[in-house]
């Protein structure tokens, strides 16, 4: 890039800062005078607001890659892993709880700080450093540490604290697998669920799932539960509670009317899974709840809690399924899945939706609820970032790529782009109809069979945000 062109990037992105910046408060300030929004713990931000933000949030990162000295900023990268480690320690250390009663002004000082954690002092010094260079945390005085507004989300928040702590537990160790099995010919080229950078980091023969219900075993030769296992699952209710309030919203669920919904994989070992979001939320809408044995009995035990009435009713119906078989609910108006075919890779996911689609009637569709990856080039499905942003905005899209890889590693599964979505549907005579991108992590893509969008029509390849 030649110094023009520098010169010339850089003060389209300040003014691209300046005016998302002024969007960003303008939104604040009218989330301040709806007293129904909680602006430190709001999960649904107006769609100004989140256009706003990753506009800013991609403009930020897009000029330190201008402005940073090309060598150091690759240094920067390689190694950033290291903070990645400094949170885990935060989050293992339970951290911000101990933070919770301190002194905003004058903090806690770390020697206290390590006598609650049982890491040395000056190493935990070190570790907190390097959390507040990035605002999470504040030294507010010499080694003495507080809460800041990233941070304060952590407190009594056990599930957000356990999806930080699993990233750091045997999903960070099975990344360290990914050099060698990339550059193995065979074990690059395979997409067996068997072949992975889990497999290889761990030295089994088991996958993810199977490695964590076999359990650990004990200097006595008996079998114990991972503690992984235990953290993985209260991370999985962390990530369902963020992902859940705009997948409920910008999906227009309550247009559908009293039809049936069934949740394929639906999960709901602690939190009673999407269904239960749905449920509480839209009165008309029947669920069936399909997923393995063991996951179907404590599903129901939440749902006797959490929403008495709905099992006797007949409103939710738990069924147990291998999604590989066929579907026995016929003709049902949504089959939904979230967070499922990402954890296949393509022949498996094909075989999930030729199931379905061999169950669908006319009016039928899948409801797929996965993170839609969105390339710097663009996609017709999804809305594209303003200039002079790659179309994904950039940086603001980091953590899409970095659940695919999360997805490669653990399961040769993915994280897809709309088009790898269609490509999928078309090997099974189904079409992505639609893209609804919602303001969260996730978006919706809905899919129909191909002879029924060819009869009426109403394909839609464009997007829209509520
Ligand atoms: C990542 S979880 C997603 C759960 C749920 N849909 C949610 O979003 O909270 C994947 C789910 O697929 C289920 N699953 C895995 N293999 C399955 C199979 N062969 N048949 C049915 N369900 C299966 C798991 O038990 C688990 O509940």
């Amino acid at each position: 890039m030649s110094l023009a062109e520098r010169v010339a990037k850089l003060r389209d992105l300040v003014r691209l800062i300046n005016d998302a910046s002024e969007v960003v408060i303008q939104e604040w300030q009218a989330e301040l005078k709806d007293s129904s929004v909680d602006p430190s713990t709001s999960l649904l931000p107006s769609a100004e607001l989140f256009d706003a933000r990753r506009s800013l949030l991609g403009a930020c990162g897009m000029v330190s890659d201008i402005v940073a000295e090309p060598q150091h900023r690759l240094m920067e990268i390689a190694s950033e892993y290291y903070i990645s480690r400094a949170l885990h320690v935060a989050a293992e250390g339970r951290i911000a709880d101990i933070l919770v009663d301190a002194d905003p002004e004058e903090g806690l000082h770390v020697k206290e700080i390590a006598l609650k954690t049982g890491v040395e002092q000056w190493k935990l010094a070190r570790v907190l450093r390097s959390l507040s260079s990035i605002h999470v945390f504040k030294e507010v005085k010499e080694f003495r540490f507080a809460n800041s507004w990233t941070s304060q989300a952590l407190v009594d928040n056990d599930p957000l604290r356990c999806w930080l702590l699993t990233n750091g537990l045997e999903i960070y160790t099975a990344s360290e697998g990914l050099l060698r099995v990339l550059f193995d010919p065979a074990r690059s080229a395979s997409y067996s669920l068997y072949d992975t950078a889990f497999n290889e980091a761990h030295q089994t023969k088991l996958n993810f799932w199977e490695f964590f219900e076999h359990g650990e075993q004990q200097p006595d030769g008996t079998m114990k539960p991972r503690r992984g296992f235990e953290i993985f699952s209260l991370a999985m209710l962390g990530g369902g509670r963020v992902h859940a309030p705009p997948l409920c919203t910008d999906y227009p669920w309550a247009t559908l009317g009293a039809v049936t919904i069934v949740d394929v994989g639906g999960g709901g070992i602690l939190l009673g899974g999407m269904s239960l979001e749905l449920a509480k939320r839209y009165p008309d809408l029947k669920f069936v709840l399909q997923d393995r044995p063991p996951v179907i009995e404590k599903a129901k035990a939440v749902w006797r809690r959490e929403l008495p009435g709905a099992i006797e009713s007949q409103r939710i119906v738990f069924m147990e399924h291998d999604f590989f078989k066929e579907q026995p609910v016929k003709g049902a108006e949504v089959y939904f899945m979230r967070n499922v075919l990402h954890d296949w890779p393509d022949d498996e996911s094909c075989a999930i939706l030729k199931h379905l689609y061999e169950a669908m009637g006319k009016q039928s569709c899948i409801l797929t609820a996965d993170q839609v990856i969105h390339t710097t080039l663009g996609s017709k499905y999804l809305k594209s970032a303003p200039s002079p942003l790659p179309a994904n905005y950039g940086y603001a899209h980091r953590l899409a790529h970095i659940r695919d890889m999360n997805m490669m590693t653990l399961f040769n599964g993915k994280e897809r782009t709309p088009e790898d979505l269609d490509e999928l549907a078309n090997r099974v005579s189904l079409k992505v109809a639609r893209v609804w991108e919602c303001r969260g992590m996730l978006s919706i893509t809905e899919m129909r069979r191909q002879e029924d969008l060819a009869s009426n029509g109403s394909a839609v390849n464009g997007v829209e945000m509520h």
